[in-house]
Order: structure tokens, then C-alpha cells, then sequence
């Protein structure tokens, strides 16, 4: 591959780098760009990140940079920021790539927009795509089997493109055209995670999990079809699949902070402090903006809001347990 058709990844947090090192296994060059003052250096030196992914040995394929400018040569980047910085990192980009792959999963808060459309104003010249599902960082690193959609804005003519760059035998992605559906699965799975955390934190049961899980899918449906999300995209690797995942592993850094909660831990001590990213705390405040403007009832996000808030998780459970029973399948009101 030649330097003018170089991958690049922005972020070497943990996803950043996971994906640099699977995509650079088979000697592919990656140049992957990091934010902290020395990362870079270190990466290029030891082949490891210690700050954000230590289990890992790194790929000498992979260059690491601390230039943003660096990326110019990419024809297609990966952009793997938290979803509240996306915006900004990208108004510093050199230049718009041909192909940008989002990696994030949130809301941008403030503003409410999914991640395609805050890249598309800040590089219009840019076809988007969104690469979402479940996919724990450590495994891929790893190697492990992953599957994921890969939702291109410029349909299938852009996914042939993508598709041979982004594949490798343990890395299987999935054609999607619907941004949307793919955005709204991973920015609201992030949130259910936090709710199935408190569930274990409060040690409520495998039932109770399950029931949140399913009840929740429900609500990323209710959402994800207002905002014009195609309901077998939301089935899919990007919704349903990544739900579950997240929702039943202390690898989820989404579970673990909701764990915490149910243990009684402060929200606010929870957050303080942080280095690495719970998308979910920061995406409930602003979905549960999004689905009262569209009308949607999105209990277990309010729940977790109010548990973000301050409000004890015992408290907030027993709220929700005690509200009005309905039919399944009706998203508010009393039995028909
Ligand atoms: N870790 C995973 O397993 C995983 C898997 C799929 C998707 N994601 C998503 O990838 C995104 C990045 O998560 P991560 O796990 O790589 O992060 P991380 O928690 O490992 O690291 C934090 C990241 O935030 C970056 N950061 C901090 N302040 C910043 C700023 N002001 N501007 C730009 N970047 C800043 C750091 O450089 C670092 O890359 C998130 O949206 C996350 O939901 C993560
Ligand atoms: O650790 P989490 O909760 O950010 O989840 C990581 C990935 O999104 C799982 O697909």
C-alpha cells in the first residue's frame, strides 16, 4: 500500500489503538495519531500503550503520531475520539479524508447530533461511515472473532471501497446504509449498560437483568424508529448485539460505572477524575432530551439520568417498580 492510501486512526484511546493493531497484524501501515503529550513517542518506541490499552503488543506496522497534520496523507481515517470531541478534533484536520469511518458511540450534548452529522459539517467534502457493534477493545487487540456493521453513507459503491481495508479473517464487517440506526445502537446501548450495571451492583438477579436488557431494546426502538432507524438495523450487530455484550460484563466500562452506582457509590466521585470515557454518562442526559422533544417514553434512561443526578439507585429502582403496568408491546398508559 502506498503512503497516499494509508490507513489513520485519531484516538489511540483503547478502541483507537485495538483497531490500529488489527487492522496493521498483517503488516498493513497504520498511522494512528494520540492526543497525550508523549504517547506517541512511547508507542513508537516500546510498541505498547500503557495509558489506555496495556494488555497489548503492538503491531511495528503501526507509526504513531502527535501531528494531526500527519494525516493529510490518509485517504481514509477512522475517527475514534470520545463522541464530545469529535467536532473539535476534526475542525483541526488538515484535511477532509475521501473516507471517514466514525468509530464513536454517543450524542454530542449540546447540540444533540449523532456523530455522521457533526463529521459532515466539519468535512463535507467527506463520505461517511459508521463502524459500530459489539466489540470489546482488548479482544480485538487480540485477535479474537469480531463482527461488526459497517453503515456507508455512500452506499455500496463506498463499501467497496471500505469493506477490503477494513476486513481481516477475525474481522467481519457487515453492509449497512442506515447511519442513523447504526449511531442510535451504539450511542443508546452505552446508556441500558449503565442500568444493567446498577441491576448487578444491587445484586437484583440474572431476571431482572434480562428484563432490563429486553425492556431497553424496546426503548433503543421506540427511539431509533422516531428518528427515522431502520428497526432490522437496530436487530442487528449494532443494537441488539452490542447491547447484550455490554449489558453482561464488567469489561464494559459503561456496566462498571453503573455497577459502582448500585453499590452505592457517588455519581459525581464516579466521574471525577476519569481517563477513560463511560460514553453512556454523557449521551442519557442529552437522550433523554432527544426522546422528549420526539415524544418517545424512555423510562430506564430517565431512570439512569436521575441516578447520574445524585438520586440513589435503591430509590430510583424502586420507582420504576412501582409504576403503572401496561402491555407489552405499548410504550405508555394503562392496558388496552
Ligand atoms: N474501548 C472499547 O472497547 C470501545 C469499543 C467500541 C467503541 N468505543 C468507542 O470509542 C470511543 C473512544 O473510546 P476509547 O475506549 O478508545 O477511549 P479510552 O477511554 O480508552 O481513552 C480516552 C480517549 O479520550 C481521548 N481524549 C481525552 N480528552 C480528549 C480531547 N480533549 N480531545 C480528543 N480526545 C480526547 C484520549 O486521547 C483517549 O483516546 C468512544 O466513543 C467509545 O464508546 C470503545
Ligand atoms: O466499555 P464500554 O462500555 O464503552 O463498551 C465498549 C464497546 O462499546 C462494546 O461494544
Amino acid at each position: 500500500m502506498n503512503a497516499a492510501s494509508q490507513i489513520g486512526v485519531i484516538g489511540a484511546g483503547a478502541w483507537g489503538t485495538a483497531l490500529a493493531q488489527m487492522l496493521a497484524a498483517d503488516g498493513t501501515p497504520v498511522l494512528l495519531w494520540a492526543l497525550e503529550d508523549g504517547l506517541a513517542g512511547a508507542i513508537n518506541r516500546t510498541h505498547r500503550n500503557e495509558l489506555f490499552l496495556p494488555s497489548a503488543t503492538l503491531s511495528p506496522a503501526i507509526r504513531a503520531t502527535a501531528e494531526l497534520a500527519d494525516l493529510a496523507a490518509c485517504e481514509v481515517l477512522l475517527a475514534v475520539t470520545p463522541a464530545q470531541h469529535l467536532g473539535s478534533v476534526l475542525a483541526r484536520l488538515p484535511q477532509a479524508p475521501r473516507d471517514l469511518v466514525l468509530c464513536s458511540k454517543g450524542i454530542e450534548a449540546g447540540t444533540g447530533r449523532l456523530m455522521n452529522h457533526v463529521a459532515s459539517a466539519a468535512c463535507p467534502a467527506s463520505s461517511i461511515a459508521v463502524l459500530s457493534g459489539p466489540t470489546f477493545a482488548h479482544e480485538v487487540a487480540a485477535g479474537l472473532p469480531t463482527a461488526v456493521t459497517l453503515a456507508c453513507g455512500g452506499g455500496e459503491e463506498q463499501w467497496q471501497r471500505l469493506a477490503p481495508q477494513i476486513a481481516r479473517p477475525a474481522f467481519r464487517p457487515y453492509y449497512s446504509d442506515d447511519l442513523t440506526g447504526a449511531e442510535v445502537g451504539g450511542s443508546v446501548k452505552n446508556v441500558l449498560a449503565i442500568a444493567c450495571g446498577v441491576v448487578e451492583g444491587l445484586k437484583l438477579g440474572q431476571n431482572a437483568r434480562a428484563a432490563l436488557i429486553s425492556r431497553g431494546y424496546a426503548e433503543m426502538l421506540r427511539f431509533g424508529e422516531a428518528l427515522g432507524a431502520r428497526r432490522d438495523t437496530l436487530s442487528g450487530l449494532c443494537g441488539l448485539g452490542d447491547l447484550v455484550l455490554t449489558c453482561s460484563s464488567t469489561s464494559s466500562r459503561n456496566f462498571s460505572l453503573g455497577k459502582a452506582l448500585g453499590e452505592g457509590q457517588a455519581a459525581e466521585a464516579l466521574m471525577r477524575d476519569r481517563r477513560t470515557v463511560a460514553e453512556g454518562a454523557f449521551t442519557a442526559p442529552v437522550l433523554q432530551q432527544l426522546a422528549a422533544a420526539q415524544g418517545v417514553d424512555m423510562p430506564i434512561v430517565d431512570a439512569v439520568c436521575a441516578m447520574l443526578a445524585g438520586a440513589s439507585a435503591a430509590h430510583v429502582v424502586q420507582d420504576m417498580l412501582t409504576r403503572p403496568l401496561k402491555a407489552e408491546n405499548q410504550a405508555e398508559g394503562a392496558p388496552r
